[in-house]
Parts: C-alpha cells; sequence; structure tokens
C-alpha cells in the first residue's frame, strides 16, 4: 500500500508541485439537482405537480422509455431518459440545443428548483483541483469566460495559480490570474440529475436503482466553439516550452454544422493543429485527452480518429470506451461491455485502441477500478519499478474520487484522509487476479496492465466530476514521476 497516511499523501502531492500544465476547452457552471429519494423523483413524474405549468404526460414518458430518444426536446424525454438511467445506474450526458426545445421543456426547466450550483467541466474541475494540489502553473483555457465563470476558478494553491491567456493592446499574449481575466460573454449552465440509489415504482415495475450517479444535459451555446483565436493560438509553441503536459477535452461540444457554414471538421483540424503546436518546441510534452460521452456517433468517430493520433494518453469511462469501440465497427465487444462490464472485455477493447492509435497509455475508470494499459519497458527491473509508479498514481486517483464523493468537493489536502479512509470495494481482490491472469496472457507479452480497486463510497454526495478527479489526479502523478526521476 503506497500510501499508509495522510503524510504519505502530503508527501506525494509534493511531487506535482514542479508541474506546469495547459487545460483546455471546456468550462461551464453546473446547476445539480439531487433526487435522493423515490419522493423527489415522484415530485417531478407529478401530472400535477405542474412545474412551469407544465403537464407531464406519462404515457409519452412510457413510449419514450422504448424509443430511447438521443437528442431531448420535451420533458417527456429528458424524463424517460432520467428513468433509463437510473435503471443502469451508468453516468449518461445529454446534449441540449436550445434551438430545439420544445416551449414545455424550456418553461419546465426554467421553473425547476436546484440544489446548487459548481464550477464544472474538464478544465473547470480539473483547474480547481491542480489549484489546490499547488502545481506550479494551470493555464486554463476556455473560449467562454464570463465574470460568473472567472470567479469560479479557484486559486487555491499557495501561490495564484491558474491562469487565461490574455491578448494585451500591444498585441502580447499575458497569461493573467483567471479571476482577472473575465470577458463579456454568456455563462454556459449545464443541469446536473444526481440520483442516489433507491427503488421506485414506474409503469408497474420496480426499479432498482444499482448505483447513485448522474446524468448531465449538457447546454451547447450557439456562440461556443470549441477554438482559440489566432492571437493566442500563434504562442502555443512558446506555452508549450513553459509546460509539462497538458490535457485536452470539450470536444464533446462540437457540433455537424453551424449557423456561419463552418463545419464539425473545420474545428477538428484547428484542434489538431492546437496539439501539434503545443508540442512543436517541447518534444516532452505529454498530452492527455479526456473524453466524455458523445450521442453522435459520427462526431464520436470524428473525435477519436482526429485527435487521438495526435495524443499520448486517453482517459475516459466504461461506457464511453464500449461507445467508442461501438463508432469503430466492433459492435459485438461493445454491446458486451454495456451489457456485462466484464472486464476482460474492456482490456481487450482498450488494447485495441491503444495499437490503433498508436497511444502511449490509456487510463479507464469504472465504479470498480482505476487500471492505466501501456506498453512495458525491455529492462526488467526498470518496469518493475514502472508498474510501481503507476500503481502509486492510481491508488492517488482512487483516493481524490473518494474523498470528493463523500465531501461533493474537495477542498483542501486535509480532505483527502475521507479518501483514505475508504475501503477498497469488495471485489478488489478479485479484480486484481483477473488482471494478473490477463496480464500472464500471451496475447499482453508486451504490455502493463496495472490495476487499482476504486474505493467506493456508499451513498456519494455527489459523483459529477469523479471522472475529471481521477483523471486529472493519474496522469499529473505520471507526468511527475516522468519529471522527477526520468524512470518510465
Ligand atoms: N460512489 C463512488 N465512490 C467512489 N468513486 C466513485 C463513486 N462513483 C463513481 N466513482 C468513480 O468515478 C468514476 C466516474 O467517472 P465518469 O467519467 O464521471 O463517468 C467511476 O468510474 C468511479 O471510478
Ligand atoms: O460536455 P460539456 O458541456 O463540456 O460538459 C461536461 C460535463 O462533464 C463534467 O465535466 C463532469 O465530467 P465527469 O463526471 O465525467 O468527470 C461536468 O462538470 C460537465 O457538466
Ligand atoms: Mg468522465
Amino acid at each position: 500500500m503506497p500510501f499508509k497516511n495522510l503524510n504519505d499523501v502530503k508527501e506525494h502531492c509534493e511531487n506535482l508541485e514542479n508541474i506546469a500544465i495547459f487545460l483546455g476547452y471546456n468550462a461551464n457552471v453546473d446547476a445539480l439537482k439531487y433526487i435522493s429519494s423515490k419522493n423527489d423523483l415522484y415530485e417531478l413524474l407529478d401530472e400535477k405537480n405542474n412545474i412551469g405549468d407544465v403537464k407531464i404526460d406519462i404515457d409519452k414518458v412510457i413510449e419514450n422509455m422504448a424509443s430511447y430518444p438521443r437528442e431531448i426536446k420535451t420533458p417527456e424525454e429528458f424524463l424517460a431518459r432520467l428513468i433509463l438511467a437510473m435503471k443502469s445506474g451508468k453516468p449518461v450526458e445529454i446534449p441540449l440545443i436550445s434551438a430545439n426545445l420544445s416551449p414545455n421543456f424550456k418553461k419546465w426547466l426554467e421553473d425547476l428548483k436546484f440544489n446548487e450550483k459548481r464550477i464544472g467541466g474538464q478544465v473547470g474541475i480539473i483547474a480547481n483541483l491542480l489549484s489546490l494540489l499547488n502545481l506550479e502553473k494551470i493555464i486554463a483555457y476556455t473560449p467562454l469566460l464570463s465574470k460568473k465563470q472567472s470567479e469560479m476558478f479557484e486559486n487555491k494553491g499557495n501561490h495564484a495559480n491558474i491562469f487565461y491567456p490574455v491578448l494585451k493592446k500591444d498585441g502580447k499574449v499575458s497569461l493573467t490570474n483567471i479571476n482577472n481575466a473575465y470577458k463579456d460573454d454568456e455563462t454556459k449552465i449545464n443541469r446536473i440529475f444526481e440520483y442516489k440509489e433507491f427503488d421506485f415504482e414506474f409503469n408497474n415495475e420496480k426499479i432498482d436503482i444499482p448505483r447513485a450517479n448522474r446524468l448531465i444535459l449538457a447546454s451547447r451555446p450557439e456562440n461556443l466553439r470549441i477554438d482559440i483565436s489566432e492571437d493566442i493560438k500563434k504562442e502555443l509553441p512558446e506555452m508549450g516550452k513553459d509546460i509539462d503536459c497538458a490535457i485536452v477535452s470539450g470536444y464533446q461540444s462540437i457540433k455537424e454544422k453551424y449557423s456561419d457554414g463552418k463545419t464539425d471538421e473545420y474545428y477538428f483540424k484547428r484542434a489538431v493543429e492546437d496539439i501539434k503546436l503545443l508540442k512543436s518546441k517541447n518534444l516532452d510534452l505529454k498530452v492527455h485527452l479526456e473524453f466524455a460521452s458523445v450521442q453522435n456517433p459520427l462526431l464520436r468517430k470524428k473525435i477519436v480518429e482526429y485527435l487521438y493520433p495526435v495524443v499520448d494518453c486517453a482517459g475516459l469511462d466504461e461506457t464511453e470506451i464500449a461507445n467508442i469501440l461501438n463508432s469503430l465497427g466492433y459492435s459485438e465487444l461493445s454491446e458486451k461491455i454495456l451489457k456485462d462490464s466484464r472486464i476482460e472485455d474492456v482490456i481487450e477493447a482498450s488494447k485495441i485502441v491503444l495499437e490503433k492509435y498508436d497511444l502511449e497509455m490509456i487510463q479507464i475508470h469504472t465504479i470498480f477500478y482505476i487500471m492505466f494499459i501501456c506498453k512495458k519497458i525491455e529492462d526488467k527491473a526498470k518496469n518493475d519499478i514502472k508498474i510501481a509508479q503507476l500503481k502509486k498514481s492510481l491508488e492517488f486517483a482512487t483516493i481524490l474520487a473518494s474523498s470528493k464523493a463523500k465531501n461533493g468537493l474537495i477542498t483542501s489536502i486535509e480532505d483527502l484522509k475521507m479518501g483514505l479512509d475508504t475501503p477498497y470495494n469488495q471485489y478488489g481482490d478479485l479484480l486484481i487476479d483477473l488482471v494478473s491472469n490477463i496480464s500472464n496472457s500471451s496475447e499482453f507479452t508486451e504490455y502493463n496492465i496495472v490495476l487499482v480497486p476504486s474505493r467506493i463510497v456508499k451513498n456519494p454526495k455527489s459523483t459529477v466530476g469523479l471522472g475529471d478527479t481521477i483523471s486529472s489526479g493519474a496522469f499529473v502523478s505520471y507526468v511527475a514521476d516522468l519529471k522527477n526521476n526520468n524512470v518510465l
């Protein structure tokens, strides 16, 4: 066990303090609605509750559960997807295109009471986490930065360490404290439905929610473009020189077509350029891509095909790897993962993706484990050290996740005691044995498969952002090992 007590965790955090990172592209405000009991759910379904003066048509909810709408335009479509999500206990994210919403759904959403607001989006969540872990420098880039949004970035380290690139009047770009860098932009608000484990009845069926989880209704503002303006873009090579790593994400917001005629291809090509520019003067720069749920299979495939070839590491959850496999034509394997969640299938899927795009490493997080898969180093002694380091990075990530699950937020390094005190889940030993058997099979002789069981919090305060927390914690620890002792 690499971390026996909080001091060991603190010591590990100190290794991260000389790391500088670039984060792009998505931050938003998450408005959270807690669904903690069947009564909270029945209230949403109640025909007479009239949220926004809207009468819910339960027959339509039932019809929509069968048709599984991928885009949501009405309250009944939303409630159908919510019940399906609760039935599965799996993470779900669905885009909301404001222009397409029915007037009823707009009124319903406006009238719905949310419990709290927090920073969201991969960039938002990761910037705040890495700030309190005292990283040297965090360049957090997001195209929209309203005043409200900029204030939600918390410079919590022992020095202000979250910066935003600002174009000055003299034409130079200056890295400015993000709290002072806001523009006249709109605030992007996502609605998060956090449900707990409980059972309920719907349409004469008893549904037992297997796991607390979240459904995200992700806004897609028309003027949000996943892009960096030319003035800032030209500075990327210099920025890249001064950082050790980057985490990119947010491509799930890219649309097939925009009102000005631009297309997804345009933005994907520019996104590839950004990564190449960041790496152009720093060949050691490591780039991690954090995946998210993408409902459109064509766009999902394009994210993978454009971007995986230019990044080093990929982070994703079990549903996301299954969906990628589906887009790449492996529908049978994808179905198996979605249905049975077998680790053997997840490992096979990861190997397919790792090899196809020549990635250095894949990190998968599921409810029961977090796992790295990467190529072995030939020298056995060095490889053993590498395995120990990778394991430590994953341990650190599970501690971060379970601290956040317990408390909703991580407010200081001291909070990590909560995660440290949470035991591994009950399948931990079994999973370690399974992975050890798979690692020893002839198919995996060239690979390290390193797994750490999750520390599941039974009644999590919230679950949104846990994946981002895990991925950034594991990746930054990996980069710190590369930088600080060069064994990997
Ligand atoms: N209740 C939980 N306790 C600890 N860790 C958890 C809990 N629920 C989820 N997790 C971890 O977070 C990721 C979620 O990743 P997403 O990218 O947000 O889907 C999950 O895989 C678990 O490892
Ligand atoms: O797709 P969008 O609109 O950028 O939003 C991403 C969403 O994913 C999150 O970043 C959370 O992701 P995870 O739960 O996978 O860590 C939310 O905070 C945010 O609402
Ligand atoms: Mg995620």
